[in-house]
């Protein structure tokens, strides 16, 4: 893996979560001001109404890569293998109906592979096919995804912890300025965030609000 699970525990504090159709404006503008505010970790998650296909979606898959790698920060695909291994990701993120996770790390090699999961069942079967790391969720409301599982709060979190999972978590879900402590000290390692950064006027202020809150 190109990150020790140490190493990723500290990189997944703050995971932008992006796709075009998120953002208000240029969404490279709005990977920059998210960067400079301080993100630590970027998925590239094209999808659902507007979304971007084809040699659309590649081009700009590229273009926030490059971003990504000018400042350091791990550049993350979402469901799209092809993708992934087309323009060398650093990983794939993977939900519940999407490929077998076993397929996916037989292709993938040392990158980072994360999946989503919503219970302590499905977490420990993710961490049997091979996570470096668990998105888990929905936290709170989101309309960002229109077909989120039930709502069950950071309280996930702590029954993965209180069955001594330890692997490098982060809390997804309707995460907004005020919500983020609760999610930290339900256990998880960071949060992953898509509209209260991508649908703010001042992503970068967006940002540096968030990360106000982890200190
Ligand atoms: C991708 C995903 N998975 C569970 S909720 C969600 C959407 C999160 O978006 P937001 O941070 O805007 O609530
Ligand atoms: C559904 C998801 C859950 N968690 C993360 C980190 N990304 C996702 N796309
Ligand atoms: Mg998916």
């Amino acid at each position: 893996m190109r990150y020790s699970e140490e190493e990723l525990r500290k990189k997944l504090q703050l995971y932008f979560v992006m796709g075009s159709n998120n953002c208000l404006k240029d969404p490279e503008i709005v990977l920059q001001e998210a960067i400079e505010g301080g993100i630590t970790f970027f998925q590239f998650r094209e999808k659902g109404t507007h979304a971007k296909k084809g040699s659309e979606k590649i081009k700009l898959a590229k273009k926030l890569q490059a971003i990504c790698k000018q400042n350091g920060i791990p550049f993350i695909v979402n469901d799209d293998l092809e993708l992934a291994l087309e323009i060398d990701a650093d990983g794939i993120h993977i939900g519940q109906e999407d490929e077998d996770p076993l397929k996916v790390r037989k292709m993938i090699g040392d990158k980072l592979l994360g999946i989503s999961v919503h219970n302590l069942n499905e977490a420990n079967q993710a961490l049997a096919q091979g996570a470096n790391y668990l998105g888990v969720g929905p936290m709170y409301e989101t309309t960002t995804k229109k077909d989120i599982r039930e709502v069950k709060g950071p309280e996930v979190i702590v029954e993965l912890r209180e069955n001594n999972l330890t692997v490098p978590i982060v809390g997804i879900g309707g995460i907004q300025k005020g919500l983020i402590k609760s999610v930290i000290e339900a256990g998880a390692d960071g949060v992953a965030v898509i509209s209260a950064i991508s649908n703010s006027e001042n992503p970068r202020e967006a940002v540096k609000d968030l990360l106000e809150e982890m200190k």
